[in-house]
């Protein structure tokens, strides 16, 4: 059966473990074949919690330009903070992606051994003071990144289940991840913008997993192979858009999709999401997972996370060891 958008699936026998559970791994397999997309409903992560990071999310977007240019990220190496409007540019035939961002990670002190080592993704998060709750702004996230964590992990876990391997498969993977939360907000576009502007240019996401929350604007399309048609990613409230990254493609040898998708946004209004990247421990190295080799055996050399990593962010941020240069040159995130 072909599915015409990514299918809404039910989460809840992931908990139940019974045998509803054999139903719920085979959707997640139909759908990350033909797609690499599905929504995730009666996930659990509470509606209060989703509701708080995006008030959050959006009283940050309000305050003046020079007080969130005061957080950008580029002032330091860690990916932490504000990134402004049309930084990131995935369509070079426009003037950069016609939103704006705020990356936070785990956040940890400039001791801890992976920030010492410098490992991808890792160290300490800016908060911004100006909003009118800061206390409140660092624990909604910090309790948001936690939660997100877990769910990852268990969709980690149903992903293993989905090729045939224990559940356990990615636990390696999975111990002090690379995981990034990243608050977005796009403009509605101008009426006489061009046909090629877009809120976000179409991209595959870099790490294992990605799991975005959206507020009900709608603008989110996906590619699906099949018709060769955008299709829409159509907002069902409280849902997680879960889509595989590349590291995925590659342990699986291309059998689940990475999939392109942009977001175009066309309503009128504002439009808020919160993505969040769970991309692994940083010194996990991706290769064919057994079972996924094929005939032709394995068609990516191992990496570990932190190679891919940094160098899926030089080629579409134009970043390496830390500088951070302008955003502007982009080959696409593929
Ligand atoms: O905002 C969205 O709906 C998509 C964001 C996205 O694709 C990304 O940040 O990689
Ligand atoms: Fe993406």
């Amino acid at each position: 059966m072909n599915l015409n958008e990514p299918p809404v699936i039910d989460f809840a026998p992931f908990y139940a473990n019974d045998s509803t559970k054999e139903d719920l791994i085979q959707q997640i397999k139909q759908a990350c074949e033909q797609f690499g997309f599905f929504q995730l409903i009666n996930h659990p992560i509470p509606t209060k919690l989703q509701t708080a990071v995006l008030q959050h999310s959006k009283e940050f977007f309000n305050l003046p330009l020079e007080t969130k240019e005061k957080y950008n990220l580029t002032t330091d190496s860690f990916n932490r903070g504000y990134e402004r409007l049309r930084s990131q540019n995935f369509d070079k035939r426009t003037k950069g992606d016609l939103k704006e961002g705020f990356f936070l990670g785990k956040d940890l002190p400039l001791d801890d051994a992976y920030v010492l080592q410098r490992r991808f993704g890792q160290g300490p998060n800016k908060y911004p003071s100006e909003v009118t709750d800061p206390k409140g702004f660092r624990r909604v996230m910090d309790e948001y990144h936690d939660a997100m964590i877990e769910l990852s992990v268990a969709i980690m876990q149903v992903l293993a289940h989905t090729l045939g391997l224990d559940g356990d498969a990615f636990r390696d993977f999975c111990d002090h991840p690379v995981a990034v939360l990243r608050l977005l907000r796009y403009p509605p576009q101008e009426a006489d913008a061009s046909g090629f502007e877009k809120g976000i240019g179409a991209h595959t996401d870099f790490g294992a997993i990605t799991m975005l929350l959206q507020d009900d604007t709608g603008g989110l399309q996906v590619w699906n192979n099949l018709s060769s048609e955008w299709v829409d990613v159509t907002p069902v409230p409280g849902a997680y858009v879960v889509n595989l990254g590349n590291m995925t493609m590659r342990w699986t040898n291309n059998r689940y999709l990475s999939n392109l998708h942009r977001v175009i946004n066309t309503s009128g209004k504002e439009r808020f999401s919160v993505p969040f990247f769970f991309s692994g421990n940083p010194n996990y190295t991706i290769r064919c997972l057994p079972g996924c080799e094929g005939p032709e055996g394995a068609k990516y050399p191992p990496i570990t996370v932190h190679e891919w990593m940094t160098g899926r962010y030089a080629d579409t941020y134009g970043r390496s060891e830390g500088a951070i240069g302008e955003m502007r040159q982009t080959g696409g995130n593929v």
